[in-house]
């Protein structure tokens, strides 16, 4: 059903952008669909390999790539490139856009019935292939992501606030909910995975050790915690009710730039929390104002409401021998 009906309601999409914001609609409402049925369908979650990051891979994850692909060659778009493939693949020689993608994210959570989603990122494309995507993430045009939950939904933004849509189930269509998304200002609650505690920096234990100490603690404030593993249910859940997000640098082999990959997960993500007020930073210096050197390269990133991420920048601006002062004197504290 719907796969004849445009995907989306056209009104406020550039039209340079709508041929490819609608192949992204229709790839989702069809990812949509198929991951619905769950344990009825095909075994998405099964494990079918390794990509060139090193990630293990799920069924979902090579399924959702190729339909990406495949539906945005001719849409405009000349340059693709996946967190899924090693090398960008040029879709169209005459295409004027330069796409990245995570087709699929929080795969970990495919089998078991919690939200999962695609981010994306659109850049003019210029000067090649790499060079359309190896500048800063400022140069971005569009970014956003589909969020396959209870409701199928798309968070987009074009430079000029964030649209929120939510996929109809009945008419299959995109509809907009929201054409002005604001996060809220603070919040009291973050989101981290703390089973990595020990491997943190020192000002993000500074940091999440005070939030935990809770009203007696310098934030002088109770916390609430949530960890879902999925980047695009902690940022959705961030755009509608606020909070902190954090996945640092930390000391485990290969994580010391974190997990998250710059160009198919921070950029875009940085990009929407920006325009719908927030701040998104590897811990120091925006997101918005950084580039990598590789396609795939990973980046510390922390985002979320303004007062939270001013908040936990003053522990990152802390010289170091102020900051593990602060930490022995907080561990005295703890059993
Ligand atoms: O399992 P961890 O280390 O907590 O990592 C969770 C993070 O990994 C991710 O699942 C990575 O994304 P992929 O599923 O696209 O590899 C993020 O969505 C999430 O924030
Ligand atoms: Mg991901
Ligand atoms: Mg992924």
């Amino acid at each position: 059903m719907g796969s004849t009906v445009a995907p989306i309601s056209p009104e406020g999409i550039p039209a340079a952008l709508l041929p490819a914001i609608s192949a992204l609609c229709s790839v989702g409402r069809s990812l949509s669909r198929q991951i619905a049925r769950g344990p009825l369908g095909a075994s998405l979650g099964r494990d079918v390999g390794t990509n060139t990051g090193g990630d293990g891979q799920k069924a979902l994850d090579v399924l959702a790539d190729t339909a990406f692909a495949t539906a945005l060659t001719g849409t405009g778009v000349r340059y693709f490139a996946s967190e899924e493939r090693e090398e960008i693949v040029e879709l169209d020689p005459t295409g004027h856009l330069a796409l990245a993608i995570d087709p699929l994210d929080g795969s970990s959570n495919i089998d078991v019935n919690v939200s999962i989603g695609t981010i994306f990122s659109i850049y003019e494309a210029s000067g090649g292939a790499e060079a359309s995507f190896l500048r800063r993430a400022r140069d971005q045009i569009a970014a956003g992501y589909i969020i396959y939950g209870p409701q199928t939904s798309l968070i987009v933004t074009f430079g000029q606030g964030v649209r929120y849509y939510t996929l109809d189930p009945e008419t299959q269509v995109f509809e907009l909910a929201q054409d002005h998304l604001r996060l809220p200002e603070q919040s009291g609650e973050f989101a981290i995975n703390a089973s990595n505690y020990r491997h943190w920096p020192m000002p993000i234990r500074a940091y999440i050790d005070d939030c935990l100490a809770g009203e007696e603690g310098p934030h002088a404030r109770n916390y609430n915690m949530r960890w879902i593993a999925s980047l695009v249910a902690e940022t959705h859940r961030i755009l509608t009710r606020g909070g902190l997000f954090l996945y640092p640098g930390d000391a485990r082999r290969g994580y010391t730039r974190g997990r998250l990959r710059m160009l198919y997960e921070c950029a875009p993500i940085a990009f929407v929390i920006e325009q719908a007020g927030g701040k998104a930073s590897d811990g120091l210096l925006a997101i918005m104002d950084q580039r990598v050197e590789d396609l795939h390269e990973r980046m510390p990133l922390i985002f979320g409401s303004p007062a939270q991420m001013d908040r936990v920048t003053v522990y990152h601006d802390l010289p170091p021998a102020e900051t593990s002062a602060l930490f022995s004197e907080r561990s005295l504290f703890r059993v």
